[in-house]
């Protein structure tokens, strides 16, 4: 079977990716995530994610094999939303959401280097944040746990007391949708069962 290798830092992302039994290898990438104002937050997901991939691509090109990147954001009133960079913005962010319904968007690229191929696709899952005091959002934040979290919470974590309700993909949210990155690899002939 090709080499996969995984285009992340982020221990979420490792963790679904052990969970199918796959054995992979780690390379992260270090780009800067920029929007293009002129993309859909769908478009903008999937050329982060695309960037991720392409920068790995360069750095592993004496072994070429799978890779495998994604991007996770939060989208509010149309406005993406991505980690926060100090307590007071994870702390407007969090007001932001409070009571209201948001979208979870992850684009994810599939890339066989030995294929010159490449694949590009994103899931929406739509949140519903029940509603809370400035009061436990400050305690929420003091945990530190939604400091590296787009949209400044975990939902695997204490985040999930935020939330009320969730429509659609749960890995999503946490940053590597299982179904649809079964789907992609299929296509390049890697099949978990
Ligand atoms: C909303 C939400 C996001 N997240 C995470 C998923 C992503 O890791 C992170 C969004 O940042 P990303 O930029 O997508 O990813 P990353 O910087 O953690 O890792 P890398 O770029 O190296 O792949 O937020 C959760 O873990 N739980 C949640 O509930």
């Amino acid at each position: 079977m090709s080499r996969i290798i995984l285009a992340s830092a982020s221990s979420r992302r490792k963790e679904i990716l052990q969970n199918l039994n796959l054995k992979f290898d780690i390379v992260v990438s270090d780009i800067e995530e920029k929007i293009d104002k002129q993309l859909s937050n769908e478009e903008n997901v999937e050329k982060i994610a695309l960037e991720k991939a392409l920068d790995v691509a360069e750095k592993t090109n004496d072994t070429p094999g799978i890779i495998i990147a994604a991007d996770t954001m939060v989208v509010a009133d149309d406005i993406l939303i991505g980690k926060p960079t100090n307590d007071q913005e994870a702390f407007c962010i969090l007001k932001s959401l409070s009571g209201k319904q948001h979208e979870v968007i992850t684009g994810i690229c599939v890339f066989s280097t030995e294929k010159n191929r490449k694949i590009v696709s994103h899931r929406n899952t739509k949140i519903k944040f029940a509603t809370h005091s400035d009061e436990v959002i400050w305690r929420y934040i003091e945990t530190g746990e939604g400091r590296d979290k787009a949209g400044a919470y975990a939902i695997q974590g204490l985040g999930s007391l935020f939330v009320d309700t969730i429509e659609g993909c749960y890995t999503n949210v946490v940053g590597l949708p299982i179904t649809l990155l079964c789907d992609m690899l299929a296509e390049f002939d890697v099949h978990i069962l």
